[in-house]
């Protein structure tokens, strides 16, 4: 493009891309832009990692800016490419994969890492920081085997890695250093309430306890102490603070202290070098908390774009505390240092605590606990600096539910100025929320965090915006506001897959448009989903939309970590024969692929592949794919059944070959597993599969509903049946069932306990309506034909994969 200045970034993370955001709106086409991550995701919620651990959320979740959107906005995106030098004078930059990129502009925005103590053993095989996926996986691999977790460090992040254990059903202890738990953020009154209800749910605690070193030969064993004392450990998680990644700045020459230096324009001591977020030092701050570090960004990507800007002060910071059952807040001036005045509210018997910390009558600190309501109106206060003589009683007890004074938090809100920061994590106002309820049609909390971005963090703010929306809207918004998919639409997944059949829609576009949805262009949670109904709805007719897919359904392999990619070839009921596995192995020789694995599903998963290889990879296999990447048929497991075990009663492998053949390919709204066991015994576990088939004398007992992941659930006994073809009719019945009555992305474990036993047992136990069922699912598997196959024969699609150059690089 001519006239493009090119932007290269460093950082991949939530500042830096927030600064790129804003760009592309204030300046569109100024810069041509290049980012690099080390991470091989796209951008993504870290706030967010607390509930990823704690269970029920996904990567997928918490992905604010999915691949397309890199590619929408013409970004050039090097994912899993660590930058390992910065030359000023050549203005280039060079990734560990040996990308050079050339900049007019440079942005660093590494963030910063987990603090690791150096204590002897720290290099031990179980010992992580928590700062990322990788962090949240290794965890809970870490859960399906060992027993004692041991945190050390008692602040926001330590607790929060505590709780995500404690789901995990680990048995957590929290070591800290000081005498009281969040020590940086709350004082000893809140902390020791804060205390005994983290003991009530499970978590113990070791307090001012010095770590000393860490025990094992390759794998932690144990933890010991100054005080000569020790606990067992099969896993420990340090959680002591962050360290900003500065090293390659400071290589390259830029001032450094405990951050980049910068000043109030986010520029370093190098011209058209600037740095954004955790890695930054401002006015001697190294920020470790989302709200200010987006400030920054506004500030940089006004600079960037050439629109005037005051520059950034510096922030005062407020922090809420994610777990679940736990409410605590804390703002500004935590303690009361000489000069100040405080004013407390303590309920022991309703687990209350409220405190104000005042100087020369204006709001400096806060500290609630059991009530936090009132957080984000206190920050506000706090942030204005204006006096608040008079009014200290009602502030401390005034606007939350069973307050003395109430002036209602309505009135409070009412009285706030258009500019006051409504939610801190994304930096938007009260206007711009206003904005979005009066003249965009926003009528729930969804609605406006698609909009604004507004509680689409940690969340801490959604008192406030309900309360704005009670305040715009009035008694409109006091009845419950019903939640859509996504914040694109208000409808549920039911309303939606019946406008669909009412009226006929046939496309993801014709959906959104007729629907109308807020976001004209969906979200990475609406497309899927609606691309996965309107498939179960149109079998014959629906064209499957593969840019409404994630990156792994779209390549037909799992991405890995690196960049490089999985092949898994199906094999039926996990049966094999020495050619098949000759075959398997010289294509791995051939493609130097470095690691082959057996995976938990009986099959050969061959690991490292690049992505221009895919293709003739799966050529020279000449097998089908196992569709280990979708949400699909994964497995069907077996035993070796009568065939060979002296306590089988049925033939469980051939069981297994035939149901894998019969439902291999099959969509589904999220993946299916299944496992057949030749009696009893059920050495092939399928008690904890979707659905699975265990042998007894004369028949099969049929299971569903289990699953084997994070969320452990054993299977319902759903009947049981005599003979083989009976096997088959049911397991595809219920399957179709599923198919179309679950919601995009449920696994069959929670839509089983969702609907019920009874209501399956009922729509199943009908003959005709049975047959009915399983004749539809037939259809619908025999519309799709083999990914692999499909694109090794059509030279378009062979495209997609060989002009990605360099393919491990780029993601997008
Ligand atoms: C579990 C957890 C929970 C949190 N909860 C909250 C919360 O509730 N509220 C809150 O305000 N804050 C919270 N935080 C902190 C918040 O996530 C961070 O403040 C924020 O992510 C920092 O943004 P950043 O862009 O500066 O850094 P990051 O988000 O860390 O992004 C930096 C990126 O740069 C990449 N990178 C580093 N070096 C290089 C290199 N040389 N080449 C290429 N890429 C590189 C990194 O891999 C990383 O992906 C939490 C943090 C964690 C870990
Ligand atoms: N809810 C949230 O806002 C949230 C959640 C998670 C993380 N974060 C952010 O992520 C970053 C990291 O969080 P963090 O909790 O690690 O940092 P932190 O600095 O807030 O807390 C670290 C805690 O570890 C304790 N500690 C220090 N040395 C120790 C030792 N040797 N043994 C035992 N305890 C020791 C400290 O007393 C302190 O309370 C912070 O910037 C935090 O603000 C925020
Ligand atoms: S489940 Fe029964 S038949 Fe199958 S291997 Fe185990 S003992 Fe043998
Ligand atoms: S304050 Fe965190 S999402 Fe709004």
């Amino acid at each position: 493009m001519a006239n493009t200045k090119r932007l290269v970034m460093i950082g991949n993370g939530m500042a830096g891309v927030r600064v790129i955001e804003h760009v592309l709106k204030l300046a569109p086409g100024v810069y041509d832009i290049t980012i690099f991550g080390s991470e091989p995701h796209p951008n993504y919620n870290r706030i967010m990692l607390s509930s990823v651990l704690a269970g029920g959320t996904e990567l997928s979740d918490i992905v604010i800016n999915d691949w397309d959107w890199y590619r929408d906005n013409g970004i050039q995106l090097y994912a899993g490419h660590t930058v390992t030098s910065i030359d000023p004078v050549r203005r280039k930059v060079v990734s560990h994969l040996g990308i050079e990129a050339e900049y007019d502009v440079l942005l660093i925005a590494t963030g910063s890492s987990a603090f690791m103590l150096p204590i002897p053993g720290a290099d031990k095989e179980g010992v992580i920081g928590f700062r990322d996926i990788k962090d949240c996986q290794i965890m809970q691999e870490a859960s399906l085997t060992y027993k004692n977790a041991v945190v050390i460090g008692g602040g926001l992040l330590g607790l929060e890695a505590a709780r995500g254990l404690l789901n995990l059903g680990m048995d957590v202890t929290v070591v800290h250093s000081n005498a009281h738990l969040m020590n940086r953020q709350l004082d000893k009154a809140a902390s020791a309430m804060l205390k005994r209800e983290l003991e009530a749910q499970g978590m113990k605690f070791l307090l001012q306890k010095q770590s000393e070193r860490i025990h094992g030969k390759k794998r932690v064993k144990s933890l010991s102490f100054a005080d000569g004392t020790e606990i067992e450990a099969d896993l420990v998680v340090m959680a002591v603070g962050i360290k900003p990644n500065h090293q390659l700045a400071r290589d390259a020459g830029l001032s450094v202290n405990r951050g980049i230096i910068v000043n109030d324009f986010m520029e370093t001591s190098h011209p058209d070098i600037y740095a954004v977020g955790e890695c930054t030092e401002h006015r001697g701050i190294a920020y470790g908390l989302v709200a200010p570090l987006y400030e920054q960004g506004a500030v940089l990507a006004k600079r960037l774009a050439g629109v005037d800007t005051e520059g950034y002060t510096g922030s005062i910071t407020s922090t809420k505390l994610k777990v679940s059952g736990v409410d605590v807040f804390s703002a500004g001036q935590y303690d009361e240092p000489p000069g100040t005045r405080s004013m407390k509210y303590q309920d022991e018997l309703e687990g209350v605590y409220k405190k104000i910390v005042l100087r020369d009558d204006k709001l400096v600190g806060a500290v609630l606990f059991g009530e936090t309501g009132d957080g984000a109106s206190l920050f506000s206060l706090i942030r204005k600096g204006e006096s608040v003589r008079g009014r200290e009683k009602e502030l401390l007890l005034g606007f939350a539910p069973g307050g003395a004074a109430s002036s209602g938090k309505e009135d409070h809100l009412a009285e706030l100025a258009d500019d006051e920061v409504i939610c801190g994590c994304n930096g938007v106002t009260k206007g711009a929320i206003a904005e979005a309820i009066l003249t965009k049609g926003c009528n729930s909390v969804g609605a406006i965090k698609a909009c604004t971005k507004a509680s689409a963090s940690c969340g801490g703010c959604k008192p406030e915006v309900e309360g704005l929306l009670k305040l715009y809207l009035g008694d409109a918004a006091a009845a419950p506001v019903k939640e859509g998919i996504c914040g694109c639409t208000t409808l549920n997944r039911d309303e939606i897959v019946a406008e669909i059949k009412r009226m006929g829609l046939k496309t993801v576009k014709e959906v959104m448009n007729v629907l109308e949805w807020s976001q004209p262009e969906g979200c990475s949670k609406c497309r899927p989903s609606l691309n996965y109904y309107l498939g179960m709805l149109w079998p014959i007719e629906y064209k499957d939309e593969k840019e409404s897919r994630f990156t792994n359904e779209r390549y037909h392999a799992n991405i890995q970590k690196d960049g490089t990619f999985s092949v898994v070839p199906r094999i039926y009921g996990g049966v094999t024969s020495p050619s098949e596995l000759k075959k398997i192995a010289e294509v791995a020789e051939r493609f130097e692929v470095p690691l082959v694995k057996f995976t938990g599903g009986q099959r050969l998963d061959l690991l490292g592949v690049k992505k221009e290889d895919l293709p003739r990879m799966w050529e020279e296999l000449d097998m089908p794919s196992g569709h280990a990447y979708g949400k699909m048929l994964r497995t069907v497991k077996t035993c070796v059944g009568n065939t060979f075990c002296r306590f089988g009663t049925q033939d469980a492998m051939g069981m297994g070959i035939r149901l894998e053949k019969e439902f291999e390919r099959m969509n589904a709204p999220a993946k299916v597993k299944l496992a057949v066991s030749g009696c009893p015994r059920n050495c092939a576990e399928a008690t904890i599969k979707d659905f699975g088939i265990v042998a007894i004398d004369g028949g099969w007992e049929l299971h569903v509903g289990g699953n084997g992941g994070v969320h452990v659930r054993a299977t319902d006994l759903l009947c049981v049946v005599k003979t083989d073809d009976e096997v088959v009719e049911w397991a595809g019945a219920f399957l179709q069932l599923y198919r179309e009555n679950a919601t995009w992305n449920e696994r069959t474990s929670i839509w089983v306990e969702r609907v019920g036993l009874d209501y399956i047992k009922k729509a199943l136990e009908n003959a005709e309506e049975r047959k009915a069922l399983y004749g539809r699912i037939r259809t619908s598997i025999d519309q799709i034909a083999d990914p692999w196959q499909e694109i090794t024969q059509s030279r378009d699609l062979r495209k997609n994969f060989e002009s990605l150059v360099p393919a491990q690089a780029v993601q997008n």
